[in-house]
Formats: structure tokens, C-alpha cells, sequence
């Protein structure tokens, strides 16, 4: 039988279950370091593996071209979508800091790193985390119950408290579609960054 109804039972209760965690707050707080970010001229870096790869990929589409509204475009990137960087660095590296060296490469203080984990565990988003606090960048995470390693790497979490892989990404989907969407609202009147000169 298709049990479709409980699949949208178990977004519908563990996102009452986040709301009642303090997940609205997180998400204010969230918006707020990215609006001063991108309004700066400064980088949304993006990243996961898997389902969260593809999340990722989701997000930065919605940055870069438009979600809802007509705005300029938006400074983002998704660290999971250059075949050549990730199979390159994979290859004669390790697949463990296939994002962090993206990191490395695209990081400014006061900038954002969102990592997406359901286990909060993965390694190379939980390296690319620790290479944006060290460049100063501010962090986000959406992970599944606790945050796993993530948690202690996060200025701002959302913890979906459950461990199943798909539940917890289905409300990720929930979240970063209304994330993007309170983005884009604070930035459609914002002008464009002045270049600086030297
Ligand atoms: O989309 C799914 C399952 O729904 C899978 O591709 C899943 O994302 C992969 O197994 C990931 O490697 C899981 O990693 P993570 O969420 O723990 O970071
Ligand atoms: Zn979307």
C-alpha cells in the first residue's frame, strides 16, 4: 500500500516539534547574517553529499537566479556541483576535503558556509565548516537530531529531530525553500554591491 499520508504526517509533525525548539528564532537569526552577507558582496557557499548534494544545488539555484521575485542576482555557489574540482581534488587528494578546499578558495570574513547533513557527521561538510570559522565566515547547518559534529561548528542550527535520513530531508526542504524565500524578500530593494577600488 502507499502510505503517502504518513510520509506527510512525519514532515508536517516534526517541523511542530522543531517550531516548539525555537526553529522560528534560528531562522530569523539565520536570514539575518545571510542578508548582511550577500548585501556586503560577500559569498553563500553551499554544500552536501547525496539527497543534501542536490539540496544544495537547489539553493543556489534559487539565489543566483530567482525564487519568487525579479531581483539581482545573488552571490551564491554550491561546492557540490563541479565535477572536474570534486573528481580532481577526490582523486589525488581525498574525497574528506573535496568542499573545505572549496572553502579555502572562495572564503571572506563575514561570508556564510551552509552545510547539509541529516547524520550532522559527514566529514568533508563537517571540514569545510571548520575551515570557514577559521576564515571567519559565519556558519549555518541543516542536519537531523542533535547536529551530530556539526553542532559544535554551527552559529545557527536546525536540528530536524529525527534520524531518518529522507523524513529529515524533506523538512530541510521545507526549511531552505522558506530561508530563500525571506532572503530574497530582504534583498529585492537592496542595490547592487559598489565594486571596490584599489
Ligand atoms: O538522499 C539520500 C537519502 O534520501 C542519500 O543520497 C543521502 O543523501 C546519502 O546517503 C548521504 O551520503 C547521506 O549523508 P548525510 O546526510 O549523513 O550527510
Ligand atoms: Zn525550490
Amino acid at each position: 500500500m502507499i502510505a503517502l499520508d504518513r510520509w506527510l504526517a512525519d514532515a508536517e509533525t516534526l517541523l511542530a516539534t522543531s517550531r516548539r525548539q525555537g526553529l522560528d528564532a534560528v531562522m530569523e537569526r539565520a536570514v539575518q547574517a545571510t542578508v548582511e552577507a550577500l548585501a556586503a558582496g560577500r559569498p553563500l557557499l553551499v554544500c552536501g553529499n547525496g539527497g543534501s548534494a542536490a539540496d544544495a544545488q537547489h539553493i543556489v539555484g534559487e539565489m543566483v537566479g530567482r525564487f519568487l521575485k525579479e531581483r539581482r542576482a545573488l552571490k551564491a555557489i554550491c561546492l557540490s556541483s563541479n565535477a572536474a574540482v570534486l573528481t580532481a581534488w577526490a582523486n589525488d587528494y581525498s574525497y574528506e576535503t573535496v568542499f573545505s578546499r572549496q572553502v579555502e578558495a572562495y572564503a571572506e570574513p563575514g561570508g556564510v558556509v551552509l552545510g547539509i547533513s541529516t547524520s550532522g557527521n559527514s566529514r568533508n561538510v563537517v571540514a569545510a565548516l571548520e575551515v570557514a570559522r577559521a576564515a571567519g565566515m559565519v556558519t549555518i547547518g541543516l542536519t537531523g537530531e542533535g547536529g551530530g559534529r556539526m553542532a559544535e561548528l554551527c552559529d545557527h542550527l536546525f536540528a530536524v529531530p529525527s534520524r531518518s535520513t529522507p523524513a529529515i530531508q524533506q523538512v530541510h526542504l521545507c526549511l531552505y525553500h522558506c530561508f530563500c524565500a525571506a532572503v530574497e524578500e530582504a534583498m529585492t530593494n537592496q542595490p547592487a554591491p559598489q565594486p571596490a577600488h584599489g
